[in-house]
């Protein structure tokens, strides 16, 4: 057994999301970023296919994005509200890297594990911004997978999808943390 780390454990133990509306100002900057891509980067992929890409929207792409946001949920004959609210979680983000979802095709690996290793690929970047001190949360919605919002407002390929916004910034409380699994009622042990 090698050296345990038990500053890591321990943070794995007990970390969690900051909810996005408890996000300010300062962001990381760009060098502040980029070991937290770096470790996101890391994420287990299976064939070195490198199935997922990150997209970092600083301000004013994260206004763009709210405005294409408004225009294309009433486009949907969403309600008030709803444009309201999504709208408003690019608009008051501090920072959001989008982790793209990007299959590559492969005869030996199916495009699920390729799905699998975006959404790990998220919780790496989660954990590293989290590890780093700064508030994170994962977010998706509607945006995340509508065809016109994603070529239109990121220039996604027809195949990507985005796996997960992560916004970044600064945390201004903490919340109480919600309630776990409990592990006996999703754990099995299997003797023989
Ligand atoms: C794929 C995915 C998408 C999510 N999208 C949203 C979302 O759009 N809005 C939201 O409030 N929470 C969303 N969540 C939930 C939060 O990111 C997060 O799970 C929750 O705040 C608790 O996180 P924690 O276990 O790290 O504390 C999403 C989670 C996942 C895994």
């Amino acid at each position: 057994m090698t050296t345990p780390n038990t500053a890591a454990l321990d943070f794995l133990l007990t970390r969690r999301s900051r909810p996005h509306k408890t996000l300010t100002a300062p962001a990381p900057d760009r060098a502040a970023l980029l070991p937290l891509l770096t470790a996101a980067a890391r994420t287990p992929d299976h064939g070195k296919l490198e199935p997922w890409r990150f997209i970092v929207l600083e301000q004013a792409a994260l206004h763009r994005l709210a405005d294409l946001t408004r225009a294309r949920g009433a486009e949907l004959g969403q309600d008030v509200d709803q444009i309201d609210k999504v709208s408003g979680m690019f608009k008051t983000a501090p920072l959001s890297v989008a982790v793209v979802a990007s299959p590559k095709p492969s005869p030996k690996v199916p495009e699920v594990e390729q799905t699998l290793s975006a959404g790990a690929a998220c919780l790496a970047l989660l954990n590293a911004a989290l590890a780093a001190g700064w508030g994170a949360n994962w977010l998706t919605g509607w945006t995340a997978f509508d065809r016109p919002f994603l070529s239109q407002g990121l220039d996604l390929a027809e195949h990507e999808f985005v796996a997960g916004f992560i916004h970044l910034g600064t945390e201004t409380s903490t919340p109480p943390d919600r309630p776990r699994p409990d592990l006996d009622a999703i754990t099995t042990w299997v003797t023989e």
